[in-house]
């Protein structure tokens, strides 16, 4: 099992965000992961990538529980997780962002640089080889010298993508990868998502639009209320009563 979350709870004040999730991503397993505004998903993903500390509960990766272990060393550990808002560095190109995504850097500290000076041009060569390959994978050529402000929003999610793959993943957690993005470049997102894994990678993904999910994932996962309401494939998960019922409530 790739990811074991086991009953974790979550609350902000009063509000009990995340009530008892427990949830399994399989290796290389393709799990969607829906549900209303406000059902809990996106602080379950800050859980999980070690953004926020959960109350109760466990989250293991590779058999292994994460603990208060920090974004950076679950990301070393090839967990990953992307946001609904893409957080590149807007001033900086696409080549960059994805150069400033790399971890480990050696060059990071000036002592790194006096010490071990061959060390750091050796990894410099790598990430941009590295940086280079994901560009020409994910069909960022055309751009990589911009800023990456100036990509429109599909680049953007494919840029977000990008970073994930700099460091070597093993599990990427997608946040709304389709949100405001063209169909032209949904289906480039749908088409790099299958292929990465078609090579092993696997994916929990947050989506609104179910048309373009349901198509990509086997597994669905419908959450409310900071709970998993049903779990299943897409056409069991949708036709399940209790399902329709917490989207017409969550709608109403
Ligand atoms: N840092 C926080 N402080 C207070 N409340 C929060 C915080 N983060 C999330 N919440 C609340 O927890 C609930 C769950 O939010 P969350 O963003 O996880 O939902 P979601 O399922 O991802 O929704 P959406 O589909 O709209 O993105 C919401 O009611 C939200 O207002």
């Amino acid at each position: 099992m790739s990811l074991q979350i086991t009953d974790i709870r979550k609350a902000f004040g009063g509000f009990q965000a995340l009530d008892g999730v427990t949830l399994t991503v399989g290796e290389g397993q393709l799990v969607g992961l829906i549900g209303p505004n406000g059902a809990g998903k996106s602080t379950l993903f800050s859980v999980v990538s070690g953004f926020i500390e959960a109350d109760t509960g466990e989250v293991r990766f590779k058999g292994a529980d994460l603990g208060r272990q920090s974004p950076a060393a679950r990301a070393r550990k090839g967990l990953l997780r992307t946001f609904q808002v893409p957080r590149e560095f807007s001033h900086l190109t696409v080549r960059d962002n994805l150069k400033a995504a790399a971890p480990g850097q050696t060059g990071e500290g000036l002592v790194g640089l006096f010490l071990r000076p061959g060390e750091v041009a050796r990894q410099e060569v790598e990430i941009t080889a590295k940086a280079d390959e994901v560009i020409a994978f994910l069909r960022l050529g055309p751009v990589a010298d911009l800023p990456s402000g100036r990509l429109s929003g599909g680049q953007k999610k494919l840029l977000e993508l990008g970073r994930a793959l700099m460091v070597e993943p093993s599990l990427i957690l997608l946040d709304e990868p389709f949100a405001g993005v063209n169909p032209v470049l949904i289906e480039e997102l749908v088409e790099r998502i299958r292929e990465l894994n078609a090579r092993g990678i696997g994916f929990l993904i947050i989506e609104h639009d179910l048309q373009a999910l349901t198509r990509l994932v086997p597994i669905l996962h419908v959450m409310d209320r900071g709970r998993i309401l049903a779990s299943g494939t897409p056409g069991e998960v949708l036709e399940d009563p209790k399902v329709r019922e917490a989207y017409l409530g969550g709608a109403a």
